[in-house]
């Protein structure tokens, strides 16, 4: 029944007072209007209010996929506007490509996301938005990137190995999922920074801070969407905000620091013109970007948008690997072949032979992947503002100022768009008879996002992800700990695995 406390709460009453209050007058004033506004405009069906949302704060996703099966688009009632929810791809195309512009963060958003990140590409709409989009798009399409990047992935991915062969030598079950939150932690903020973090093994004290002041921020940023009475807390530094600008304080700390470092070195190794600085930071530095705000807010949004994200769809990945050891193991066939590793008893080796030419051969790995995001997308649903009223292509209207959202965690469960067997995990219908991977509509498969706005870090995480898991399952054989454990989401920005996951490990030895 703890689940259930909420309801004593008072700010939940008061919450709930005003949404029947509200309900109340929209109720009265469509009946006044009934002549005028709604003769001309057709709106979704309503589904339910937030209330409901509320309600099924534990399942949410669940209980959108339920909606989304009886309505393709369909709206929530709430106190302030109208949130609009859609499945169908001829809408989502239209959000986030034909009328790009009229869909944004917005003011609400930016004013939530602000004191975390700054702003950075995440919080801002236009031409912030663009100079920065254009910047990264450059940084993150160099070789140099990839080169650098691969690398601290092979590293990381030998040290996470180290770590599991451990765990297996002395028959210990592992959490997976915090093992891989931090590092890839780690290797994102080495090609950030181009500085050791390693919170995997914890040797830097202000490195741990450094984690924790991050995960702080993060979910103190997302509860602001649902306390109403943030700003309040904030003006009085009270409570969550409280704590949200102590830690916002460590994390800007930190990171001001490693630039001023950062400036130093550069400054010291100007004439040595065999210095190469390959780290994004250094990049920004070398183009003299020189605010150090600017690189604070590019940076932080870089490791927002790559850490929580990768990791949580590796670990989701795991768990459908232990739910299907067929597939498991054909997996590890496949890179056995592209790799040609024969000893799996040296992790550094092991990893440096996932190289380029051995990534591109591993289609079913990438399907594997894909599949995972399919049924387990790391941002199930993503909002946007509408800036001025307009109609959707299914012809229903939407006013300025509603939410409009499109759903990455009940698309990927539809049968209308991936058949019956929308819920099975089958790698298999993302390859072609030849076996090569062959991608679907970004406005079907949403999980990166889709149109101008397309995640920018599509394809370092795939990388990122094939090499850990590439490591990994040449090595190891994974199986739940407790296999009658049901494992679900937590309810929040990122689909993390609720309690994490506890897997047991076994060598895989020389076969
Ligand atoms: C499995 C891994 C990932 C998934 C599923 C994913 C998904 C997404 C999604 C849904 C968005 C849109 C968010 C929004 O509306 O604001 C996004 C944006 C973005 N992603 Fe990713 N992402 C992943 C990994 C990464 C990585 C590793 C990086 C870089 C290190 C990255 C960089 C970005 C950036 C910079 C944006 C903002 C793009 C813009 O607003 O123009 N992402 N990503």
């Amino acid at each position: 029944m703890a689940s259930l406390d909420f309801l004593l709460n008072p700010y939940f009453l008061a919450a709930f007072s005003l949404l029947l209050a509200l309900l109340t007058v929209q109720f009265f004033s469509r009946k006044l209007n009934k002549n005028y506004s709604e003769k001309k405009k057709k709106y979704h069906p309503i589904a339910g209010t937030i209330f409901h949302q509320l309600l099924n704060f534990n399942r949410l996703h669940h209980y959108m996929t339920d909606l989304a099966g009886k309505y393709k688009t369909y709206r929530l009632v709430s106190l302030s506007r109208n949130e609009i929810y859609t499945s169908d791809p001829a809408n989502v195309e239209y959000i986030l490509k034909t009328n790009f512009d009229n869909y944004g963060k917005g003011r609400y958003q930016y004013n939530i996301l602000r004191d975390f990140l700054g702003d950075g590409i995440f919080a801002v709409d236009g031409e912030k938005w663009r100079q920065q989009r254009k910047v990264l798009s450059h940084e993150f399409s160099t070789r140099m990137l990839r080169d650098f990047s691969s690398v601290i992935f092979r590293k990381n991915a030998a040290k996470l190995a180290n770590i599991v062969s451990e765990a297996a030598t002395s028959n210990q079950p592992l959490e997976i999922q915090d093992l891989l939150m931090k590092s890839i932690l780690d290797s994102t903020f080495q090609v950030a920074f181009g500085a050791e973090l390693d919170s995997m093994c914890g040797s830097s004290k202000e490195g741990k801070k450094f984690a924790e002041a991050f995960d702080d921020s993060s979910a103190l940023t997302l509860w602001r969407y649902v306390d109403g009475f943030w700003r309040i807390k904030k003006f009085l530094n009270i409570g969550s905000e409280a704590t949200l600008r102590r830690s916002t304080k460590v994390l800007n700390d930190f990171v001001f620091k490693l630039i001023q470092n950062k400036v130093e070195q550069m400054k010291e190794s100007k004439d040595d013109s065999t210095m190469k600085r390959e780290d994004i930071l250094s990049r920004f530095l070398q183009l003299r970007e020189t605010d150090p705000v600017y690189l604070r807010d590019i940076i932080l949004n870089l490791i927002l948008a790559g850490k929580d994200t990768t990791a949580a769809t590796l670990a989701w990945f795991i768990y459908m690997l232990c739910k299907n050891p067929a597939i498991q193991e054909k997996i590890a066939g496949e890179v056995k072949k592209a790799t040609n590793v024969k000893e799996t008893n040296n992790f550094a080796h092991l990893a440096s032979s996932v190289n380029e030419e051995a990534l591109e051969k591993m289609h079913y790995l990438h399907a594997a992947i894909t599949e995972t995001l399919r049924l387990y997308p790391a941002a199930p649903v993503d909002a946007k503002i509408c800036f001025s009223d307009d109609t959707f292509p299914d012809g229903f209207s939407v006013n300025k100022g509603d939410i409009v959202s499109y759903q990455p965690y009940a698309m990927g469960r539809m049968k209308f768009l991936w058949g019956e067997d929308a819920e099975e995990y089958r790698p298999e219908r993302w390859l072609d008879e030849n076996g090569i991977f062959h991608p679907e509509s970004p406005f079907k498969f949403t999980a990166f996002q889709a149109g101008p706005r397309i995640c920018l870090g599509k394809e370092f995480a795939y990388r990122q992800m094939k090499i850990f898991a590439a490591v990994l399952l040449s090595c190891f054989v994974f199986k739940m700990k407790d296999d009658k454990k049901i494992v679900n989401y937590r309810t929040m920005l990122n689909l993390h695995i609720d309690g994490g996951l506890e897997v047991q490990a076994f060598h895989k030895h020389g076969n």
